[in-house]
Protein backbone atom coordinates (compact mmCIF):
# COMPACT_ATOMS: atom_id res chain seq x y z
CA UNK A 1 0.00 0.00 0.00
CA UNK A 2 1.83 3.25 -0.78
CA UNK A 3 1.59 6.19 1.56
CA UNK A 4 1.64 8.96 -0.83
CA UNK A 5 -1.31 11.02 -0.77
CA UNK A 6 -3.32 11.15 -3.57
CA UNK A 7 -3.87 14.26 -5.97
CA UNK A 8 -7.06 15.74 -7.33
CA UNK A 9 -6.23 19.25 -8.93
CA UNK A 10 -8.25 20.93 -11.15
CA UNK A 11 -6.65 22.47 -14.87
CA UNK A 12 -9.50 25.06 -15.01
CA UNK A 13 -7.26 26.23 -18.45
CA UNK A 14 -8.98 29.02 -19.92
CA UNK A 15 -12.11 29.32 -17.73
CA UNK A 16 -13.58 31.00 -15.28
CA UNK A 17 -12.50 34.74 -14.58
CA UNK A 18 -11.67 36.31 -10.61
CA UNK A 19 -15.24 36.58 -9.75
CA UNK A 20 -16.47 33.21 -11.22
CA UNK A 21 -13.27 32.04 -9.54
CA UNK A 22 -14.61 33.02 -5.98
CA UNK A 23 -17.57 31.86 -6.35
CA UNK A 24 -16.45 28.16 -7.67
CA UNK A 25 -13.74 28.07 -5.07
CA UNK A 26 -16.31 29.02 -2.57
CA UNK A 27 -18.70 26.13 -3.71
CA UNK A 28 -16.05 23.60 -3.34
CA UNK A 29 -14.91 25.23 0.54
CA UNK A 30 -18.47 24.50 1.34
CA UNK A 31 -19.07 21.12 0.19
CA UNK A 32 -15.75 19.36 0.92
CA UNK A 33 -15.04 18.18 4.88
CA UNK A 34 -11.91 17.71 6.79
CA UNK A 35 -12.12 13.84 5.99
CA UNK A 36 -12.01 15.33 2.67
CA UNK A 37 -8.39 16.35 3.11
CA UNK A 38 -7.40 14.21 5.85
CA UNK A 39 -7.85 11.67 2.68
CA UNK A 40 -6.77 13.85 -0.40
CA UNK A 41 -4.78 17.03 -1.30
CA UNK A 42 -7.62 18.81 -2.85
CA UNK A 43 -5.82 21.92 -5.48
CA UNK A 44 -6.89 24.19 -7.99
CA UNK A 45 -5.12 25.89 -11.34
CA UNK A 46 -6.95 28.57 -12.06
CA UNK A 47 -5.48 31.22 -14.69
CA UNK A 48 -3.23 33.41 -13.71
CA UNK A 49 -5.77 36.87 -13.78
CA UNK A 50 -7.59 34.96 -10.65
CA UNK A 51 -4.76 34.16 -8.21
CA UNK A 52 -4.71 37.18 -6.43
CA UNK A 53 -8.66 36.48 -5.60
CA UNK A 54 -8.33 32.79 -4.99
CA UNK A 55 -5.27 33.72 -2.68
CA UNK A 56 -7.31 36.46 -0.62
CA UNK A 57 -10.28 33.72 -0.31
CA UNK A 58 -7.98 31.10 0.90
CA UNK A 59 -6.24 32.77 3.44
CA UNK A 60 -9.12 34.76 4.38
CA UNK A 61 -11.68 31.85 5.19
CA UNK A 62 -8.47 29.53 6.20
CA UNK A 63 -8.90 27.28 3.54
CA UNK A 64 -7.16 23.89 3.40
CA UNK A 65 -7.81 23.85 -0.92
CA UNK A 66 -4.76 24.38 -2.51
CA UNK A 67 -3.89 26.66 -5.74
CA UNK A 68 -1.74 27.23 -8.42
CA UNK A 69 -0.54 28.15 -11.80
CA UNK A 70 -0.79 26.66 -15.53
CA UNK A 71 2.38 27.89 -15.94
CA UNK A 72 5.65 29.98 -15.03
CA UNK A 73 7.98 31.44 -17.08
CA UNK A 74 11.54 29.96 -16.85
CA UNK A 75 13.03 33.73 -16.20
CA UNK A 76 12.73 35.32 -13.11
CA UNK A 77 12.44 39.19 -14.86
CA UNK A 78 12.72 41.20 -17.20
CA UNK A 79 11.93 41.85 -21.23
CA UNK A 80 9.73 38.89 -21.66
CA UNK A 81 6.05 40.72 -22.19
CA UNK A 82 3.11 38.47 -21.23
CA UNK A 83 4.95 36.27 -19.06
CA UNK A 84 4.54 35.33 -15.41
CA UNK A 85 7.20 34.51 -13.10
CA UNK A 86 8.21 32.31 -10.18
CA UNK A 87 8.80 35.05 -7.84
CA UNK A 88 5.42 36.44 -8.43
CA UNK A 89 3.31 33.37 -8.19
CA UNK A 90 5.66 32.31 -4.70
CA UNK A 91 4.40 36.30 -3.68
CA UNK A 92 0.63 34.92 -4.51
CA UNK A 93 1.37 32.02 -2.45
CA UNK A 94 1.02 29.33 -4.97
CA UNK A 95 1.86 25.68 -3.99
CA UNK A 96 1.67 24.09 -7.58
CA UNK A 97 2.23 25.32 -10.88
CA UNK A 98 1.42 22.89 -14.46
CA UNK A 99 4.34 22.90 -16.55
CA UNK A 100 4.47 21.24 -19.59
CA UNK A 101 0.83 20.70 -20.36
CA UNK A 102 0.08 19.22 -24.31
CA UNK A 103 -1.81 22.46 -25.18
CA UNK A 104 1.73 24.64 -23.88
CA UNK A 105 3.49 22.07 -25.92
CA UNK A 106 1.11 22.31 -28.65
CA UNK A 107 0.38 25.71 -29.19
CA UNK A 108 3.37 27.66 -27.83
CA UNK A 109 6.13 24.98 -29.36
CA UNK A 110 7.28 24.07 -25.94
CA UNK A 111 10.17 21.74 -25.79
CA UNK A 112 11.11 19.23 -23.38
CA UNK A 113 14.41 21.62 -22.67
CA UNK A 114 11.65 24.64 -21.95
CA UNK A 115 10.03 21.81 -19.68
CA UNK A 116 13.10 21.33 -18.14
CA UNK A 117 14.15 25.07 -17.09
CA UNK A 118 10.52 25.77 -16.19
CA UNK A 119 10.86 23.04 -13.38
CA UNK A 120 14.26 24.25 -12.58
CA UNK A 121 12.36 27.66 -12.23
CA UNK A 122 9.79 26.70 -10.10
CA UNK A 123 11.98 24.67 -7.69
CA UNK A 124 13.84 28.32 -7.58
CA UNK A 125 11.24 29.83 -6.20
CA UNK A 126 9.68 27.01 -4.12
CA UNK A 127 6.57 26.21 -6.33
CA UNK A 128 6.16 22.34 -6.70
CA UNK A 129 5.70 21.59 -10.78
CA UNK A 130 2.63 19.38 -11.99
CA UNK A 131 4.99 18.12 -14.98
CA UNK A 132 2.47 17.16 -17.63
CA UNK A 133 3.69 14.10 -20.22
CA UNK A 134 1.76 12.07 -22.64
CA UNK A 135 1.95 10.56 -26.23
CA UNK A 136 -0.82 11.91 -29.29
CA UNK A 137 -3.00 9.40 -30.93
CA UNK A 138 -0.65 8.52 -33.36
CA UNK A 139 2.11 7.59 -31.37
CA UNK A 140 0.00 5.53 -29.77
CA UNK A 141 -1.36 3.56 -32.01
CA UNK A 142 2.29 3.01 -33.64
CA UNK A 143 3.05 1.01 -30.14
CA UNK A 144 5.14 4.27 -29.02
CA UNK A 145 3.37 5.45 -25.93
CA UNK A 146 5.70 4.09 -23.41
CA UNK A 147 9.70 5.48 -25.06
CA UNK A 148 7.75 8.58 -25.95
CA UNK A 149 6.49 9.50 -22.57
CA UNK A 150 9.68 8.31 -20.58
CA UNK A 151 11.71 10.56 -22.84
CA UNK A 152 9.55 13.70 -22.14
CA UNK A 153 10.09 12.57 -18.17
CA UNK A 154 13.65 12.17 -18.54
CA UNK A 155 14.12 15.10 -20.96
CA UNK A 156 12.22 17.77 -18.11
CA UNK A 157 13.91 16.17 -15.58
CA UNK A 158 17.47 16.49 -16.93
CA UNK A 159 19.79 17.08 -14.11
CA UNK A 160 17.62 17.91 -11.29
CA UNK A 161 18.74 16.79 -7.80
CA UNK A 162 16.91 13.83 -6.29
CA UNK A 163 16.16 16.42 -3.28
CA UNK A 164 13.84 18.22 -5.53
CA UNK A 165 12.55 15.29 -8.01
CA UNK A 166 11.25 13.15 -5.08
CA UNK A 167 8.88 15.79 -4.77
CA UNK A 168 7.71 16.28 -8.32
CA UNK A 169 4.32 15.20 -9.50
CA UNK A 170 3.92 14.18 -12.95
CA UNK A 171 0.89 13.99 -14.75
CA UNK A 172 0.06 11.49 -17.53
CA UNK A 173 -2.02 12.92 -20.09
CA UNK A 174 -2.28 11.20 -23.16
CA UNK A 175 -2.79 14.09 -25.62
CA UNK A 176 -5.76 12.09 -27.56
CA UNK A 177 -7.59 11.59 -24.37
CA UNK A 178 -7.90 15.02 -22.88
CA UNK A 179 -11.32 16.88 -23.77
CA UNK A 180 -12.20 14.32 -26.46
CA UNK A 181 -14.54 12.29 -23.46
CA UNK A 182 -12.12 9.25 -24.86
CA UNK A 183 -10.56 8.03 -21.13
CA UNK A 184 -7.42 5.61 -21.30
CA UNK A 185 -8.25 2.90 -20.22
CA UNK A 186 -7.48 1.95 -16.37
CA UNK A 187 -4.42 -0.69 -17.50
CA UNK A 188 -3.17 1.32 -20.56
CA UNK A 189 -2.91 4.40 -18.37
CA UNK A 190 -1.34 2.15 -15.06
CA UNK A 191 0.81 0.72 -17.63
CA UNK A 192 2.27 3.92 -18.45
CA UNK A 193 2.33 5.61 -15.02
CA UNK A 194 4.21 2.49 -14.12
CA UNK A 195 7.10 2.58 -16.69
CA UNK A 196 7.30 6.37 -15.64
CA UNK A 197 7.96 5.27 -12.00
CA UNK A 198 10.31 2.32 -13.24
CA UNK A 199 12.17 5.57 -15.08
CA UNK A 200 12.21 7.69 -11.66
CA UNK A 201 13.90 4.70 -10.23
CA UNK A 202 16.66 4.14 -12.97
CA UNK A 203 17.34 7.51 -13.04
CA UNK A 204 17.27 8.87 -9.07
CA UNK A 205 16.58 5.43 -6.67
CA UNK A 206 13.45 3.26 -5.90
CA UNK A 207 12.97 5.05 -2.61
CA UNK A 208 12.79 9.00 -5.73
CA UNK A 209 10.40 6.59 -7.16
CA UNK A 210 8.09 5.72 -4.78
CA UNK A 211 8.00 9.03 -3.66
CA UNK A 212 6.78 10.91 -6.58
CA UNK A 213 2.91 11.34 -7.20
CA UNK A 214 1.93 9.91 -10.35
CA UNK A 215 -1.49 11.65 -11.87
CA UNK A 216 -3.66 10.90 -14.51
CA UNK A 217 -5.43 13.29 -16.78
CA UNK A 218 -8.00 13.11 -19.77
CA UNK A 219 -11.25 13.09 -19.52
CA UNK A 220 -11.84 11.93 -16.05
CA UNK A 221 -15.04 12.22 -14.12
CA UNK A 222 -16.46 11.24 -11.24
CA UNK A 223 -17.78 8.00 -13.00
CA UNK A 224 -14.25 6.68 -14.19
CA UNK A 225 -12.23 8.19 -11.15
CA UNK A 226 -12.70 5.33 -8.94
CA UNK A 227 -11.14 2.88 -11.94
CA UNK A 228 -8.26 4.74 -12.28
CA UNK A 229 -7.43 5.48 -8.94
CA UNK A 230 -7.89 1.52 -8.21
CA UNK A 231 -4.30 1.35 -10.61
CA UNK A 232 -1.19 1.02 -8.10
CA UNK A 233 1.13 3.59 -9.66
CA UNK A 234 -1.80 6.36 -10.57
CA UNK A 235 -2.20 8.99 -7.62
CA UNK A 236 -3.90 11.56 -8.33
CA UNK A 237 -6.08 13.43 -11.29
CA UNK A 238 -5.59 16.16 -13.41
CA UNK A 239 -8.99 17.35 -14.21
CA UNK A 240 -9.82 19.81 -16.86
CA UNK A 241 -13.57 19.86 -18.02
CA UNK A 242 -14.92 18.24 -14.63
CA UNK A 243 -13.22 20.51 -12.41
CA UNK A 244 -15.58 23.41 -13.82
CA UNK A 245 -18.30 22.02 -12.04
CA UNK A 246 -18.12 22.22 -8.66
CA UNK A 247 -20.36 19.53 -7.84
CA UNK A 248 -18.65 17.36 -10.23
CA UNK A 249 -15.12 18.15 -8.99
CA UNK A 250 -16.20 16.96 -5.63
CA UNK A 251 -17.41 13.94 -5.90
CA UNK A 252 -13.96 13.14 -7.58
CA UNK A 253 -12.35 14.03 -5.13
CA UNK A 254 -14.38 11.70 -3.67
CA UNK A 255 -13.70 8.53 -5.68
CA UNK A 256 -13.71 6.10 -2.42
CA UNK A 257 -17.51 6.87 -2.74
CA UNK A 258 -18.07 5.97 -6.07
O1 LIG B 1 -5.87 18.48 -19.89
C1 LIG B 1 -6.45 18.03 -18.93
C2 LIG B 1 -6.06 18.43 -17.57
O2 LIG B 1 -4.86 19.12 -17.57
C3 LIG B 1 -7.58 17.09 -19.08
O3 LIG B 1 -8.66 17.79 -19.61
P1 LIG B 1 -10.10 17.08 -19.65
O4 LIG B 1 -10.34 16.56 -18.25
O5 LIG B 1 -11.05 18.19 -20.03
O6 LIG B 1 -10.01 15.99 -20.65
Amino acid sequence: MSTRTPLMAGNWKMNLNHLEAIAHVQKLAFALADKDYDAVEVAVLPPFTDLRSVQTLVDGDKLKIKYGAQDISAQDSGAYTGEISGPMLAKLKCTYVAIGHSERRQYHAETDEIVNAKVKAAYKHGLTPIMCVGEELDVREAGNAVPHTLAQVEGGLKDLPAEQAETIVIAYEPVWAIGTGKVCGADDAQEVCAAIRGKLAELYSQDVADKVRIQYGGSVKSGNVAEIMAKADIDGALVGGASLDADEFVKIVRFRDQ
